[in-house]
């Protein structure tokens, strides 16, 4: 096992001594967040992203029965002694789905098709590519073993085995076992309720014109979607204006029905930056205001009353990367799930990397190749910018650039985070 060599975002930044790491800031989260209050019953086909608040176990055997893996013949190896060919006379017909079967004859096969209930008394299903078949006979070769393409009742699943634990976020896999296991209906996590309040004067609503000094709202979709990506949440969506007295009454109508406030913008040192001094007023408690990450570094979280608050910043790659730190973090501890951890891996550099020391250095990347010993090689950008979104679509992910790093090799082992974790 490949040991972590430096600790991922530790250090000091070169211009605030309060910033602390990534895995500090991660830690806290743990520790302050927890679950929001309440339970749901859903459809299983509809439980994409949520946590299951009650494990699954198989209600019966699964397959239920013994069936053909194969369409062919349902024959008893015993029939099959001596030297071959064997002749033997089709005495039925079984189809899947079909409930009642025709009674085996020893001596005789029984036309099957796969997923179609064993007959009683057959031990082995003959592929029709395997056989001759001539009107109601068919001639088989070669001998068969007893449960040749026969799934056996119970061999995916025994009734009551543990299927998927409580806690888990389910995705495809899970919903596919869940379902083969009979929970047509799963206990899951009621939605965590997040509000999304993204401010700045300069940001344009979605299809408004721009003014003269007016940006497009990068934020509003990219976190949404990042949200509904993780799964689990029930997000709304709302304009902040960059003025302390109103942010203060917008923020307190979210955090009164919210899990998570989510705000983006307005918590950097400026004089238009005011969310922090908002939140500041109405006494919320702020667990970290400032990360060693680069981009990102003014991230805050804390609480206000019941409801939790990320501040991101306004910068959409900052407030992308933050996200993908941060949120599904936030979100696994309001929504009880257990599973969650950073998915981290190491990998090496396709080229030496150049860099000022300080924080913990995010750099898109993505998987250009695989060295001699099967590592994977990632392709690097060549700095971050955090105002910058176009490399997003290419990159699969960052890598993590230790804060006390100046330069890297080609080849270096640096650790990175695939995007799209839950
Ligand atoms: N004197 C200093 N200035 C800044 C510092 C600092 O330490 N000292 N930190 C810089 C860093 S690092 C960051 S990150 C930003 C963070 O600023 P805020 O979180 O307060 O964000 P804003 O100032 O509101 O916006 C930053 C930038 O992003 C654009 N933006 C905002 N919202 C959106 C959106 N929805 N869609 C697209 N783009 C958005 C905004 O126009 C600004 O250009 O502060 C630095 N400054
Ligand atoms: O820490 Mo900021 O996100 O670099 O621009």
């Amino acid at each position: 096992m490949i040991q972590r060599f430096v600790e991922a975002g530790c250090g000091c930044d070169e211009v605030a001594a309060h910033l602390i790491s990534i895995d500090e800031a991660l830690s806290r989260i743990a520790r302050e967040a927890s679950p929001a209050t309440g339970h749901e019953t859903v459809a299983v086909g509809s439980a994409s992203g949520r946590v299951l608040a009650q494990s699954v176990r198989a209600e019966g055997h699964v397959p239920p029965f013994d069936n053909a893996a194969m369409d062919g013949y349902a024959i008893r190896t015993g029939d099959l002694l001596g030297a071959g060919p064997w002749t033997l006379p089709i005495k039925g017909r079984i189809a899947a789905g079909q409930a009642t079967c025709p009674v085996f004859e020893k001596g005789a096969a029984i036309q099957i098709f796969t997923g179609a209930p064993m007959p009683y008394g057959a031990d082995a299903v003959v592929m029709q590519e395997h056989v001759h078949r001539d009107g109601d006979t068919i001639r088989v070769d070669h001998a068969a073993f007893a449960g040749a393409h026969v799934r056996r009742a119970g061999e995916d699943m025994t009734k009551g085995q543990m299927i998927v634990p409580e806690g888990r976020r389910l995705g495809a896999r899970d919903i596919a076992a869940c379902a083969a296991a009979g929970a047509s209906r799963v206990r899951v996590s009621r939605p965590v309720r997040i509000a999304l309040l993204v401010t700045g004067d300069e940001v344009a609503r979605a299809g408004t014109a721009l003014s003269r000094a007016g940006i497009r709202d990068v934020n509003t979709p990219m976190l949404f979607s990042a949200i509904s990506e993780t799964g689990g949440a029930e997000c709304s969506t709302h304009r902040g204006a960059d003025s302390r007295d109103a942010l203060r009454a917008q923020i307190t109508e979210l955090a009164a029905t919210a899990d998570l406030v989510i705000t983006t913008g307005g918590i950097s040192v400026g004089e238009e930056d005011h969310v922090k001094a908002a939140l500041a007023d109405l006494g919320a408690r702020i667990v970290f205001s400032g990360v060693a990450v680069k981009p990102g570094k003014p991230v805050s979280f804390g609480q206000l009353e019941s409801a939790l608050w990320l501040g991101l910043p306004g910068n959409p790659l900052s407030a992308y990367l933050t996200w993908t730190i941060f949120g599904p973090a936030i979100l696994a501890a309001l929504s009880n799930q257990d599973d969650w951890q950073p998915r981290r891996r190491f990998v090496v550099t396709d080229r030496p990397l150049r860099r000022r020391p300080g924080r913990c250095e995010l750099r898109l990347a993505k998987v250009a190749g695989v060295d001699s010993v099967g590592r994977d090689i990632v392709q690097v950008e060549d700095a971050t910018h955090s105002g910058r979104v176009a490399g997003l679509p290419e990159a699969e992910g960052f890598i993590l650039l230790p804060s006390d790093t100046d330069s890297l090799p080609e080849g270096a082992l640096v650790e990175f985070q695939p995007f799209c974790q839950r």
